[in-house]
């Protein structure tokens, strides 16, 4: 069943009208992961916020979004505050940067689920975190939660980001380049954590990406964006035989640095 409905969505700037994403437009299945790949700048990250209703201020969405046939790009505030959490999952970029670096993990995973699950006690809401940061392989989930953010490396805490996503069973989980700022190894693991994540729980995940390598293991389809608009869109396959110049070239540039990698090793 198709779960968003995503039709000619722009976004530009509300005081000139710019446009800095035009007309992109996808299905999303339950189930499924959509790929967004493109380069800096293609405007992956702008058609995400979008959905999410996260635009920086100064920029206005345009266009059609439809959740299960109803429509959310034109609905008020508080609808759309609601969605956020619940029904679109969020990871960002940039772990560090999302949480309070004055407040201990614990409470800061367990804030927005007390608020989404109010009929559900501390205990079991502790219950789930340490769960899920246990599957999320965390080896003390308890002490996790008591740590401050500083205390976590950067994979630790892009994988606490997840378990806070997580936290709130949301429909559709919007992943945000989650291993750009990692090592190879936690970038390996975020990503195998990912693809189990969706076949646990059947969420559907939106997976934006530079890494063409790791949207070809975690994604069913992709959408290929440049200067803000989709170039190509298709089955993962595509990247095996790629017909627009632009996505030749992104497949290109990742194959010769396979080989100057495998090179190096020889
Ligand atoms: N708040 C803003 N005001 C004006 N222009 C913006 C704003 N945010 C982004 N842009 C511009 O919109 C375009 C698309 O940006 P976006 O962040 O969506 O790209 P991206 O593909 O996600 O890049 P990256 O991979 O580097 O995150 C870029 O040209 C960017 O400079």
């Amino acid at each position: 069943m198709t779960l968003l409905e995503v039709r000619g969505l722009g976004v530009a700037l509300e005081r000139t009208g710019r446009p800095l994403v035009e007309d992109v437009s996808y299905d999303l299945s339950e189930h499924e992961c959509l790929g967004v790949v493109g380069e800096s700048g293609s405007g992956k990250s702008l058609a995400s916020l979008a959905l999410l209703g996260l635009l920086p201020a100064g920029l206005r969405a345009s266009g059609r979004a439809r959740f299960e046939g109803r429509e959310i790009l034109e609905a008020p505030a508080a609808a759309r505050a609601a969605l956020r959490g619940r029904v679109f999952g969020y990871i960002p970029q940039q772990a560090s940067g999302a949480f309070d670096p004055l407040t201990r993990v614990g409470p800061q995973l367990l804030e927005a689920a007390r608020f989404a699950f109010p009929d559900k006690t501390e205990a079991e809401l502790r219950e789930e975190a340490e769960s899920l940061l246990s599957r999320l392989k965390f080896k003390n989930p308890r002490e996790t939660l008591a740590h401050y953010p500083f205390e976590l490396s950067g994979g630790m805490a892009q994988r606490a980001l997840i378990a806070a996503a997580l936290l709130l069973h949301p429909r559709v989980l919007v992943a945000d380049e989650p291993t750009s700022a990692l090592d190879a190894v936690s970038q390996k693991s975020v990503i195998d954590i990912l693809g189990r994540v969706r076949a646990e729980t059947g969420c559907a995940l939106v997976f934006i990406s530079h890494d063409l390598a790791a949207v070809q293991a975690l994604a069913d389809r992709v959408i290929v964006m440049e200067k803000g608009r989709v170039v190509e869109s298709g089955g993962v396959e595509l990247f095996g035989h790629p017909s627009h110049p632009y996505t030749r070239r992104l497949v290109e540039t990742r194959r010769a640095l396979s080989r100057h990698f495998l090179e190096a090793l020889r």
